[in-house]
């Protein structure tokens, strides 16, 4: 190819935004002159591309996302209704997300329902899934819809104090999914955001399986690394002070078990010493859903759990976001140094943008 031949046009999109791309012109006619000015022209690029600043939307402190999650039947959809009537009660501006794409009626009107936008038993037919496959499936595809729930949310942001999100009822779907990553990532970069962990109670009162609900709590709250708020549902059922205390004194826990040798009843035990640590870092609540005892106290928690996002969380998810800027950055200047040396090898030929591209 003919080196004096204008070659290309390089546009790169870097940021978030069309706004930072930047259009290079490489006139490559392999003279000195030209090398300085392609110099010229990539480092350019580099500034540009890094002083883009921060990546996404702006961070607002208003409205706080409740995200409730919980074992399949622990009350998630009841309590959901009852924090939506509680709110339209209270004159608290409230916002509802369901994102339960299986879901067939909801006692409660959605703002935003999956449903309208992903069809569970068309994508359950058309990819020949079963019903978990198609659920998180499901969610796959409202994922990548995502960033226009967060605007519709981010248009509202001054009218509203709290957003309600339920989840499919199958827990793992979202706790342990790309997808509900994506979504609780999206949602905790541009708001204050809390997990409200719903608990059956009266399910939860033999030691065995309250440890384990405990360990699923602790999974979740070291897997979104967000305040977790305990909602130990169906009081109105069964009182939670039982959980309390195990949570406060592990030796009462460990004497609840005293009469069970089995191994799991030490392995529990053994636990709930690991455990110690976790229970001080969250804030537990007794509600009903049904009868809607403990609303106010589960709101002060939640006020209190997106205050400390805004001190601690925040400022760990800012330096991730920091260092995963400063990676990409470096990437991209490694890249930058790799279609130099191509560039003045070749003498500026097209095939190096090729073989950048590929690299
Ligand atoms: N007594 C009592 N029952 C409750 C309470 N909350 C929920 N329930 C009952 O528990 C059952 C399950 O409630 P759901 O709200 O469907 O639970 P869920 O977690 O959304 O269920 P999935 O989405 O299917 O996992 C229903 O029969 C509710 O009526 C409560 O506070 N007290």
């Amino acid at each position: 190819m003919d080196i004096d031949s204008k070659l290309n046009i390089l546009d790169i999109k870097s940021g978030d935004e069309a706004s930072s791309s930047t259009q290079v012109q490489v006139d490559s006619k392999g003279t000195a002159e030209d090398k300085d000015e392609l110099a010229d022209s990539m480092n350019n690029l580099n500034v540009e591309a890094s002083s883009s600043g921060q990546v996404g939307p702006a961070f607002r402190r208003k409205p706080v996302i409740i995200i409730v999650v919980g074992m399949a039947g622990s009350g998630k959809t009841t309590f959901l209704h009852r924090l939506v009537c509680h709110t339209q009660a209270s004159r608290i501006r409230g916002y509802v997300l369901n994102l339960d794409p299986a879901v067939m009626t909801l006692p409660y009107g959605a703002n935003i329902d999956i449903r309208d936008t992903v069809k569970y038993k068309e994508v359950m037919k058309q990819f020949n899934l079963g019903p978990n496959g198609g659920i998180l499936t499901s969610l796959n595809l409202f994922a990548t819809k995502f960033d226009e729930v967060i605007q519709t949310i981010e248009n509202r942001a001054d009218q509203l104090d709290y957003v309600l999100v339920d989840t499919p009822g199958q827990i793992e779907i979202f706790t342990w999914s790309a997808s509900g990553a994506i979504i609780t990532e999206a949602f905790a970069s541009t708001f204050p955001t809390v997990v409200a962990y719903v608990v059956d109670t009266p399910r939860s009162s033999s030691p065995v399986t309250f440890m384990s609900n405990m360990l699923y709590a602790c999974s979740i709250l070291y897997k979104t690394r967000l305040p977790l708020v305990l909602a130990f549902n169906k009081i109105d059922v069964a009182q939670h002070q039982f959980a309390l205390e195990w949570m406060d004194d592990f030796e009462a826990f460990q004497g609840a078990m005293r009469s069970d040798d089995s191994y799991m009843s030490t392995f529990s035990q053994s636990l709930s010493l690991a455990l110690d640590e976790f229970y001080k870092n969250l804030r537990s609540v007794g509600v009903s859903a049904v009868s809607g005892a403990g609303m106010d106290a589960f709101f002060k928690a939640i006020e209190a759990s997106a205050e400390e996002y805004m001190e601690t969380y925040k400022a760990d998810l800012d330096k991730r976001r920091a260092e995963k800027q400063r990676l990409e950055e470096e990437q991209q200047k490694r890249n930058m140094e790799k279609l130099r040396k191509d560039m003045e090898n070749s003498g500026g030929t097209i095939c190096c943008f090729e073989h950048w591209f590929k690299g």
